[in-house]
């Protein structure tokens, strides 16, 4: 193939783009309320009004007053935020260029704030306004702002990004693929009350006394072997297998081990397996006081240690792990430990019922220690923010994992759907077995007939250009406080053609990813069931509005996953209006959105954490 020749490279593309997008924003953000005040003044017709906005002669009283104190206000903030745009400040209403920006911005402000509610505009969840409020402290986003910016200041945000998506590509590894580590192990406690274990099922009212070892107990009656299930299970079925309900974990017992204090322990070893279909082992400790006898689990060099001492004079403790695992236990101190072992094997059921709830104790998740490592580093997220999880179908294995680890450390997470670009595959398209990832159809609503090739020419003769781009159909209520209202602003621009930059790229041999511009995606509020859409009387719908009022979703320009995205589901479907009506399918994938508080606000976790 012969290599193109390019002047410019994808960053430099990216960093253009933000920085075109951010100095509108910032620029939105100043004058949207001064005309503000202007509407407020002279009335809704003002949008309409063909006489010149700025001319103020006819107000006297309090409404001139008013004015001027918008005028003040309007130069104060552009000489701060844009001050390349009006040389003389103190004329800044006679400069021509501005005028200009002015007028443009009355209509465009019209379309945004109308007097009437806009029929999808929606109040967004508290969660969704948590995740506004990150994405708007969330200073790496903002790392292409010039005018905040001094070198050294840029320079240590973009290696804390690209520490980000270290700490990103470390945790994806944990959770996704052959080494994962976010699930090889997990353990739990049943307490024992009166002598009788709490939780056992009321069908078996045996139960057993540590004194008289009378093998009554079996693991299935406490739920031990479900939520076993869901964390060790997953990563020997494919999806497609997780999607069918019939894999089950049988528990066979296989000895009794016995260790005396002061010396007992067990060395580093692996369990030999007993059959092919054997993927671990259980082990289940006695209620019987002890201490030290530390079961120590490791995987790919990832350890757990289940440290029983505390509870085990009043309680069952029991810990899974995969069949490779090696594992030893440390020297029991005082008391005896008594422990069951069993094979777990995997068989297939045509039955499951799925347990109402975990048993799982999060802090004998894998994940759970690395969650509270990466919160304990100052560097991750300094300012906050938020990372996804993949969901691929229902809450198991990894994701369980996760979920769990976040939720013990108090970490706010939920289980949204996003729809994202080309975020797995669609099924409609895509046969099993195939790792392909198609580019979806757009739904920016951009107009396919025409090629946008700015950024072609940008990239080969660095010719810059007007950035063109959607607004999606918000209303951000317009905010007093300027640097949280162009915040705002810059979340919603979605920059038109991307897509086909994206396409572009893939077919060139430049070997960068277009990264920032394309993380944008909606997160819809809830869990959605599917939905169609039709507004009725062949009006137009364009998807942007349908997102908004079928799925309530906030788009979100900057997504990192962790783990792409492997199943999708149809969101919903809609009329699309072209030269020809059609009908088109958006497909979803749910998410673990997890946001994580600045560093200064983490303390509260580590306390909860203790
Ligand atoms: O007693 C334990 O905690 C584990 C025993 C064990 O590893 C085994 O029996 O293979
Ligand atoms: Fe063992």
């Amino acid at each position: 193939m012969n290599p193109e020749k390019f002047v410019k490279l994808v960053p430099e593309l990216e960093h253009y783009v933000c920085t075109t997008l951010i100095d509108r924003c910032k620029l939105d953000a100043c004058i949207f309320p001064f005309l503000k005040v202007i509407r407020d003044i002279r009335g809704h017709d003002f949008f309409e009004s063909s006489d010149n906005v700025l001319d103020f002669r006819d107000l006297s009283g309090e409404n001139a007053k008013q004015i001027e104190r918008a005028i003040a206000e309007l130069r104060k903030n552009i000489t701060r935020l844009r001050p390349a745009l009006v040389a003389d400040e103190s004329k800044i209403l006679q400069n021509e260029a501005f005028r200009k920006i002015l007028h443009d911005s009355r209509g465009a402000m019209s379309d945004q704030y109308t007097d009437k509610p806009f029929a999808y505009e929606v109040n967004p969840t508290a969660f969704q306004e948590r995740l506004i409020e990150s994405i708007v402290g969330m200073q790496p986003r903002m790392e292409q702002d010039p005018t905040n910016d001094e070198q050294g200041a840029t320079q240590a945000r973009s290696l804390s990004s690209t520490a980000f998506d270290k700490v990103c590509q470390e945790l994806g590894k944990g959770i996704a693929g052959e080494r994962a580590t976010a699930s090889f192990a997990c353990g739990g406690l049943i307490p024992i009350k009166d002598g009788k274990p709490a939780q056992q099922s009321e069908a078996k009212q045996e139960y057993l006394m540590s004194s008289t070892v009378q093998i009554c107990f079996h693991p299935a009656d406490f739920g031990i072997l479900e939520s076993v299930e869901q964390v060790l299970l997953p990563r020997f079925n494919s999806d497609v297998q997780n999607l069918l309900p019939f894999r089950r974990l049988t528990a066979e017992l296989y000895k009794l081990n016995v260790y005396v204090g002061p010396s007992g322990l067990f060395q580093k070893h692996v369990d030999t397996p007993r059959a092919e279909n054997q993927i671990g082992s259980l082990v289940v400790c006695l209620p019987a006081p002890f201490e030290g006898g530390n079961l120590v689990v490791r995987h790919h060099g990832k350890e757990v240690d289940f440290d029983w001492t505390p509870d085990s004079g009043w309680a069952i403790q029991w810990a899974a792990f995969y069949s490779d695992c090696e594992h030893e236990i440390k020297a029991i101190t005082q008391g005896n430990r008594v422990t069951l072992t069993y094979n777990l094997y995997v068989t297939e059921h045509m039955c499951r019922s799925s347990p109402e709830k975990s048993i799982v104790s999060p802090r004998s998740l894998p994940i759970y220690s690395d969650f509270k490592d990466l919160l304990r580093e100052p560097g991750l997220m300094k300012y906050a923010g938020h990372a996804k999880f993949l969901l691929p179908s229902g809450l198991k294995g990894a994701d369980l994992a996760v979920y769990s680890a976040l939720f013990e450390l108090g970490v706010e997470a939920k289980v949204l759907p996003v729809l994202k670009q080309g975020a797995g595959p669609d099924p409609s398209r895509v046969t099993p077995g195939e790792d392909d990832y198609p580019v979806e159809d757009d739904y920016s609503g951009e107009d396919e007939g025409e090629p946008y090739d700015v950024y072609p020419e940008y990239l080969k003769k660095g010719t810059e250009f007007p950035v063109d781009y959607e607004q999606y159909p918000y209303r951000i209520p317009i905010d007093s406080n300027v640097d949280r209202y162009w915040k705002m602003l810059y979340l919603a621009p979605h920059p038109l053609g991307i897509e086909l930059l994206v396409d572009m790229h893939t077919e060139s041999v430049m070997g960068e990813p277009v990264d920032k511009l394309t993380r944008g995606g909606f997160i819809g509020a809830h869990l959605n069931p599917y939905a169609t859409c039709d507004p009725g009387g062949g009006g137009e719908c364009p998807v942007t509005q349908t997102l908004n009022s079928t799925w309530h979703g906030l788009y979100h320009p900057n997504i990192t996953w962790i783990v792409e995205p492997a199943h999708r589901e149809m969101a919903f479907t809609y009329l699309a209006y072209g030269n020809e009506s059609s009908i088109e399918t958006l497909y979803s994938c749910a998410a673990i959105i997890a946001i994580i508080p600045p560093f200064s606000e983490r303390g509260s976790i580590f306390e909860a954490s203790k």
